[in-house]
């Protein structure tokens, strides 16, 4: 039997004598690779802090002891090591465990992540808390990675943490990465402090923590021993450690960028499991890259950012082939949205590529740096829509509601790759507003995508079928389901379907037509109803007092949770079996 095996709690894992603990880090690294290599899910990151996790849960009094994992994707270990172990097989699939922490799902889980660089301001919030109360006897403990760290939040705790003499212990796990390399100033300081040749003094001891390391973070014996001498000592606290993403399982130390989130691969080799070899249309992110290359070439006024997604979102394309063009700012999306604002000032002509999830974090930039002043950049908002096993931290379902409601933003959601292409080819011809170009996670509907570019009208949608009963007024590629559905129809001639195209300008002149044409009108967007694409639809309906009937359909006020996003659309009620049904019920 493993040691493994007898781990139910940190309470079980307490009462293992240390020299067990290498063995138990192994069984662990062991346990991790069988399941995600057919179960999917973040595979790098829960590798490299195998030993901090068990050294962690065996030094501290956990769950009595605070313990945030920053972004989540590396807690695998802990949620085996915290009662998890028999369920780990249902990570991330519908109805199973959160590939994050959750508050919800385990006592262990004292802060729910997703998102990065939330740690350190979650954990001085509760050492504070327990300050007030009185309790003084509690640890209070942040693992942070080297990209997480480097983010604007982060920061924010850092200066306020050490003004305070709460008692906080941040972990920085350093392993050089993010998903993509690290980047950076502090990538390099860290670097420096790793070699021994930073100069002047140390930045945290600067912002009065006090700091221990860099220790390696694979060696147990030294882990135990700084964290048993830390767990004493009062007030803000940074231990800087070094750990290898990706840590036993070679092929996935020499790729960590292709082995952060795999997909299946064989648990002995590592070596990814290929998927069939049928040509399949192109994923939305690469469209993006591939045409932000053609635009590059001939228009030098381009340039492209990203705030740590290089691969995610396929600019990596661009830092290729224009690297001078290319900027990777970190886990930095305020940043990245204020830097494209500027550049927008200046006359070039920035795409600034952000995921809609996390575009959320700079709302103000949004806002107050880009449309206000009426720039005209580029947003490219990948994952727009249902994103499947990341779940609700992850859905880009928010996106159409919260920036429908800003002035001089266009917003325009296409339906395939040649639409996402084509617009991309308008917007760097010039508008006079900033653009918001929202696509989803994975693939289109063309293997031929790479058409000749057309420049798109602004603010007209599309007649893509005239019926005699009900209008069906899609935005997006989720459009490609009403197409599909049409087909299968009881009276498929009673069915008009349009694909609106823009959210913002919407083509009222269209609408009006539809309007006079229809009795009936269903709009069906991936996005949150509340303040949505129909809502736009309904508002412009009241606005003209059009007298047809209008149903939306989208997500109801309520956070979707993971699992496949054809699972996910059944749950939301956007889906073909659910709307054809609705529509066949309408003709009995
Ligand atoms: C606000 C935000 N932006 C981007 C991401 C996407 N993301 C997830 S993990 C990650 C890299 C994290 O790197 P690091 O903090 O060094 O942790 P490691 O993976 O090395 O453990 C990024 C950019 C995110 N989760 N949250
Ligand atoms: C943990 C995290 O935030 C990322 O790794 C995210 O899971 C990336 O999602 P994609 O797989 O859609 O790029
Ligand atoms: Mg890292």
């Amino acid at each position: 039997m493993r040691l493994l095996d007898h781990i139910n709690s940190p309470k079980d894992l307490r009462a293992l004598n240390p020299r067990q603990l290498p063995l138990l880090a192994k069984e662990l690294r062991d346990f991790i690779i069988d399941i995600v290599a057919v179960k999917e899910g973040h595979l790098g990151a829960s590798l490299g802090v195998v030993e901090l996790t068990i050294a962690l849960h065996y030094i501290f009094d956990t769950p009595k002891d605070k313990l945030i994992w920053d972004v989540g994707h590396q807690a695998y270990g802990h949620k085996i090591l915290t009662g998890r172990k028999e369920i780990f097989d249902t990570n991330r699939q519908l109805g199973g465990i959160s590939g994050f922490p959750k508050r919800t799902e385990s006592a262990y889980d004292d802060f729910g992540t997703g998102h990065s660089s939330t740690s350190i301001s979650a954990i001085l919030g509760m050492a504070l808390a327990a300050k007030l109360r009185g309790q003084a006897n509690r640890n209070h403990i942040a693992v942070i990675g080297d990209a997480s760290i480097a983010s604007g939040m982060a920061f924010e705790g850092l200066n306020h943490a050490g003004v305070t003499d709460a008692n906080v212990l941040i972990i920085l796990n350093d392993n050089a990465i993010g998903i993509d390399p690290s980047v950076g100033a502090l990538k390099k300081y860290l670097t420096n402090v790793k070699l021994g040749t930073a100069k002047d003094g140390n930045l945290f001891e600067c912002l009065n923590f006090k700091y221990n390391g860099p220790v390696d973070g694979h060696d147990l014996t030294a882990l135990l021993h700084e964290l048993e001498l830390l767990k004493d000592v009062a007030g803000p606290k940074l231990l800087h450690v070094i750990t290898t993403k990706g840590k036993g399982l070679t092929k996935a130390e020499e790729n960590q960028v292709a082995y952060h989130a795999p997909g299946k691969f064989d648990r002995i080799t590592g070596n990814l499991i290929s998927k069939p070899d049928v040509k399949l249309p192109p994923k939305y992110q690469d469209v993006f890259g591939h045409t932000l290359v053609e635009l590059a070439i001939s228009n030098e006024k381009i340039v492209g950012i990203t705030p740590a997604m290089p691969t995610g979102s396929s600019l990596k394309y661009l830092m290729e082939s224009v690297p001078d063009r290319a900027f990777d700012v970190g886990i930095a999306e305020q940043h990245a949205v204020t830097m494209a604002a500027g550049m927008a000032a200046e006359g070039l002509v920035p795409f600034c590529a952000i995921y809609s999830t996390f575009l959320q974090r700079a709302y103000d930039q949004v806002i107050h740096d880009v449309a206000l002043q009426n720039l005209p950049v580029i947003f490219c908002l990948d994952r727009a829509g249902l994103v499947g096993q990341d779940g609700p931290s992850h859905h880009g379902v928010f996106d159409i509601t919260y920036l429908r409601c800003i002035p001089n933003l266009i917003i325009f959601a296409p339906m395939n790759e040649m639409e996402l292409r084509n617009i991309m080819h308008t917007a760097q011809l010039g508008l006079p507003h900033p653009i918001v170009i929202r696509y989803p996670r994975g693939r289109g509907t063309t293997v031929a995508w790479k058409a000749p570019f057309e420049k798109i009208s602004i603010g007209i949608g599309q007649e893509l079928k005239i019926g005699t009963k009900v209008a069906v007024l899609s935005i997006g590629h989720i459009g490609n389901m009403v197409v599909q559905l049409i087909e299968e129809l009881d009276r498929p001639d009673a069915i008009g379907h349009y694909n609106m195209r823009f959210i913002k300008p919407l083509d009222t002149q269209l609408l009006r037509t539809i309007f006079q044409t229809y009795e009936y009108i269903i709009t069906l967007e991936d996005g949150c109803k509340a303040g949505g694409f129909g809502s736009a639809i309904l508002e412009y309906a009241n606005q003209v007092q059009a007298k047809c009937k209008i149903e939306i359909f989208g997500i109801e006020d309520q956070f979707i949770p993971h699992g496949t996003i054809e699972e996910l659309q059944v749950l939301a009620n956007i889906d073909l079996k659910t709307l054809k049904k609705h529509l066949n019920n309408l003709f009995p």
